[in-house]
This record gives C-alpha cells, sequence and structure tokens, in this order.
C-alpha cells in the first residue's frame, strides 16, 4: 500500500486536499476529536501518517512513507536524503531575520558582533550569518521565537513570516529576508525509481492536475 507522510499543522488542509485531487481521501484527519494517527483512504488504496512537520522528511527517507508533504524550510534546514518532485505552491511564507521595532538595526549586518540570535532554524540562521560575516550566537527554541527579543534573551530572531502578524502584534519588525518557503511533494527516492506501490502512476496523476491548474490560471 502506498503511505503518504502528511504534516500536522500549517500545511495539513491543503496537503489533504492535494491528494484528494487523485481520489485519495484523507478528510478523516481533519476530524475536531481526531487521534488517529494513520489513516487508510476512503478506496483503501493508500495510507496517511500524520507526523510532525519536521518529521516528514525523516520517515521518506527512511522510506517507512513512500511520498511526503513537506515545506522548503525543513528541507533547507535538515538536508534530508530524499527526491524534491515538485514544488506545490501553497504554504507560502519566508525565513527573515527580525528584531524589535524600538531596535537601532536596519539591517542584519548593524547587528552587534556576538550578539544572540533565537531561532528553530539554527543552520539556516548559522550559515546566513556566516555568510554575511557577522559572528553571532544562535540560542535554539522549538516556538515562540518572538519571545526572545521581548523578553531580552536575544537581539534579534531568525523565523518564517507569513502575514506578519504575529511580528507586528509583538512590536517586532522584519530586517531581512533570507529565503521564500512553499510546501514541497518528496519522495523516498528508491521507491521512486523502482515505482514501489503505484508510485509513479500517482505523481504521474499529480502532476497531470497541477498542469491543467496552472494551464487554467495562465488561460
Ligand atoms: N504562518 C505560516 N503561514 C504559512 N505557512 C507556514 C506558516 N508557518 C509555517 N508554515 C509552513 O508550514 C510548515 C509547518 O509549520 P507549523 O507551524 O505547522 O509547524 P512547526 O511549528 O514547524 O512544527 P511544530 O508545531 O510541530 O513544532 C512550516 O515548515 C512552513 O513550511
Ligand atoms: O506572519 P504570520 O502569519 O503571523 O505567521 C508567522 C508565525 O507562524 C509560525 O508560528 P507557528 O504558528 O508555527 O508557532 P510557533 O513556531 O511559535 O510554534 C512562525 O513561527 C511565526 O511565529
Amino acid at each position: 500500500m502506498l503511505t503518504i507522510a502528511l504534516p500536522k499543522g500549517a500545511l495539513l488542509k491543503e496537503s489533504i486536499a492535494y491528494f484528494q485531487q487523485v481520489g485519495l481521501n484523507f478528510d478523516a484527519l481533519l476530524e475536531p476529536d481526531n487521534r488517529q494517527l494513520q489513516v487508510v483512504s476512503r478506496d483503501g488504496v493508500a495510507r496517511a501518517l500524520l507526523v510532525r512537520a519536521q518529521d516528514v522528511p525523516v520517515y521518506v527517507q527512511y522510506g517507512q512513507a513512500q511520498l511526503g508533504i513537506v515545506g522548503y524550510d525543513v528541507l533547507r534546514e535538515k538536508t534530508p536524503h530524499v527526491a524534491q518532485l515538485a514544488d506545490l505552491g501553497f504554504g507560502r511564507c519566508r525565513l527573515s531575520v527580525a528584531v524589535k521595532a524600538t531596535s537601532p538595526y536596519r539591517s542584519a549586518r548593524d547587528l552587534p558582533p556576538h550578539c544572540r540570535v533565537a531561532s528553530k532554524f539554527v543552520r539556516c540562521a548559522n550559515a546566513f550569518f556566516q555568510e554575511l560575516d557577522v559572528p553571532v550566537d544562535i540560542v535554539p527554541l522549538y516556538g515562540s521565537v518572538e519571545l526572545g527579543p521581548l523578553t531580552g534573551m536575544a537581539e534579534a530572531i531568525v523565523d518564517l513570516v507569513s502575514t506578519g502578524r504575529t511580528l507586528k502584534e509583538n512590536g517586532l519588525v522584519e530586517l531581512e529576508q533570507i529565503f521564500t518557503s512553499t510546501a514541497y511533494l518528496i519522495a523516498h527516492p528508491r521507491s521512486y525509481r523502482l515505482n514501489i506501490a503505484g508510485l509513479g502512476h500517482y505523481v504521474k496523476c499529480l502532476e497531470g492536475y497541477r498542469n491543467r491548474m496552472e494551464g487554467r490560471a495562465s488561460a
């Protein structure tokens, strides 16, 4: 049976809608009181695993899932050994550097050497500041990163921004964008090569659907 790793949280609804286009129905995962971590599609041909966004590439890399959906930000941070099949366009956000609106800094270069920068994206943040040649101490956090500067623990953050509402409501401003991110369809490379569980068929159908959508959008 084809197994698909789906991310809990921000990308779940659109990920489920995406597979619905090729007849795979995992709506049960959206039930408000759902506690099931795996569900079989209504037609019984595929199974979805409900996992934390950052764990999606882990299940796909080890081959427990042949397909998965994950943000490009996670691919950049974790650099997993998976095949990137398609940019799905939804889940658009950006990884940015932000500081308190009252701070004197107007660009990431202005940050004082060896200041603290809070982030869930430790590798991306380190790479960005190294490239900039600004030495900083990255403080790893798991969430609510915006509290770093608010509490005085950190001078800046590197975090995802979508609407910008979280920054605004916490008195922070974006200094610089590091990269933009959207959801990606990923696959276990060997399963994809060997067409395990009819993977090729689904990928082709999904591509066909996307091409039709793009054709309609540009018409
Ligand atoms: N505000 C947002 N708007 C749009 N997409 C987002 C937003 N925040 C995150 N994403 C995308 O959704 C993915 C999952 O984010 P989500 O916030 O659901 O989980 P997480 O905070 O990374 O993980 P967890 O809650 O398990 O710690 C991110 O990797 C990113 O690609
Ligand atoms: O620009 P906005 O539309 O306000 O979205 C940005 C927020 O969304 C994400 O948070 P998430 O909901 O994942 O919470 P957490 O990372 O703090 O756990 C991100 O880490 C920002 O805090």
